[in-house]
């Protein structure tokens, strides 16, 4: 269960590597029991910002604070933190259960406890049968697996993940994020979770973290921020954004309905967050724009536009389409569609097809054109 206490709070952390601001003002914070992704392109400062918070280099300035108590000058071994690695980092000599069992050393357990310990964290992490293997008799999920039962089995009060799902193949990778996730929830323990991979932090976070260098963009729960994206750069980042650079013809902030115009041609939107600007960025999804037939787009709707496909992509489940107006020249859009959706089978490259966005789908980004 998610309680309101902060089990993590970061407060204006700031870095320098020589010259090089890796980090600048980031301030996030994490109820116990909810699972924090930051998530950034590659050198936007995510693993400086969890080795930060694990103790293994000292901020410049901010604070970290674990339960409420102030992290400064704490060694990583007595923060209540355990990381999770990429590289698994395993011991080859060591079996999985001497594995799970490494850190609970410093614990002063019993022998009893240890082996009770152990055992149930490998039940929960589903490697009871194996617990006698080394790590090179192993899957690289079950390593994974290992790695994780490692870190869970000190329970510590914030756990750490640095990107590690990165070695397995995607299909595995799917499947093991779906049981971190699980385990997470089911164990309530409170984690911090880097990862590059957008759909890794839309599938799994409570809160996103979206940074770009050393600096947070937005964050917000998944929906949120692939829904209402801040800026050009997390529209472009999470997911596949259509975005225009639009300007406010008229205004009815009462009812939240704008007239506006776009490359795209006259919209109406609707938002309840009026523009920021009368020139302003306005972004749309690949599948809010729907496919109409003819006879509907004669009428008198709003919000439909005719676009030549320029390119036509066939992924199974869904169509992807590349249009724009004319054949080459100027802006493309992209769409999708379900593959069975009406019109989708029509709309083959050359051709011709109208698109309703409804004005609820347009959204506008709190980023002035300049
Ligand atoms: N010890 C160091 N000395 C100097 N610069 C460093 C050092 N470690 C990292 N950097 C730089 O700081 C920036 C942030 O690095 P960091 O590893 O935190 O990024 P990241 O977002 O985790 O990237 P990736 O996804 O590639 O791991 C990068 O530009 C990197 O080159």
């Amino acid at each position: 269960m998610v309680s309101d206490a902060p089990a993590l709070r970061v407060e204006d952390a700031s870095l320098r590597y020589d010259s090089f601001q890796a980090l600048n003002a980031v301030s996030f914070s994490a109820r116990k029991g909810e699972l924090v992704t930051l998530l950034g392109p590659s050198g936007c400062g995510k693993t400086t910002l969890l080795r930060a918070i694990a103790g293994f280099i000292p901020l410049d300035s901010g604070r970290v604070e674990i339960e409420g108590r102030d992290m400064a000058g704490i060694p990583p071994e007595r923060r209540d933190t355990a990381m999770c690695f990429q590289s698994y980092a395993l011991f080859p000599h060591l079996t999985v259960s001497g594995n799970i069992g490494f850190g609970l050393r410093q614990k002063r357990l019993s022998g009893a406890e240890m082996t009770a310990r152990v055992e149930e964290v490998a039940a929960q992490v589903r490697l009871s049968a194996q617990l006698e293997r080394l790590p090179a008799q192993l899957s690289g999920g079950q390593q994974q697996r290992v790695a994780l039962a490692r870190a869970m089995a000190v329970r510590p009060g914030v756990m750490l993940f640095d990107e590690p799902l990165s070695n397995l193949d995607a299909k595995l990778r799917d499947q093991v994020r779906g049981e971190i996730r699980a385990l997470q929830r089911a164990q309530g323990f409170t984690a911090v979770y880097v990862t590059h991979d957008q759909a890794e932090a839309l599938a799994m976070s409570d809160l996103v973290v979206v940074m770009r260098a050393g600096v947070v963009e937005q964050m917000g729960a998944p929906e949120d921020i692939y829904r209402r994206p801040a800026n050009r750069f997390v529209a472009d980042f999470i997911g596949t954004a259509n975005i225009m650079a639009a300007k406010v013809l008229a205004e009815d902030r009462t009812n939240g309905i704008y007239k506006v115009e776009t490359p795209l041609g006259e919209a109406t939107v609707r938002s309840e967050t009026p523009p920021v600007a009368q020139r302003v960025y306005l972004c749309w999804r690949p599948e809010d724009a729907r496919i109409v037939a003819d006879s509907e787009a004669g009428s008198a709707w709003e919000n439909i536009y005719r676009l030549q496909v320029r390119s036509r992509t066939y992924l199974g489940n869904l169509v992807d389409l590349e249009a724009g107006q004319g054949a080459t020249d100027g802006d493309s859009w992209r769409i999708q569609t379900h593959g069975y959706a009406e019109g989708a089978s029509a709309a083959g490259e050359g051709d011709t097809v109208a698109i309703e966005i409804a004005p609820k789908h347009f959204h506008f980004l709190n980023e002035a054109v300049t």
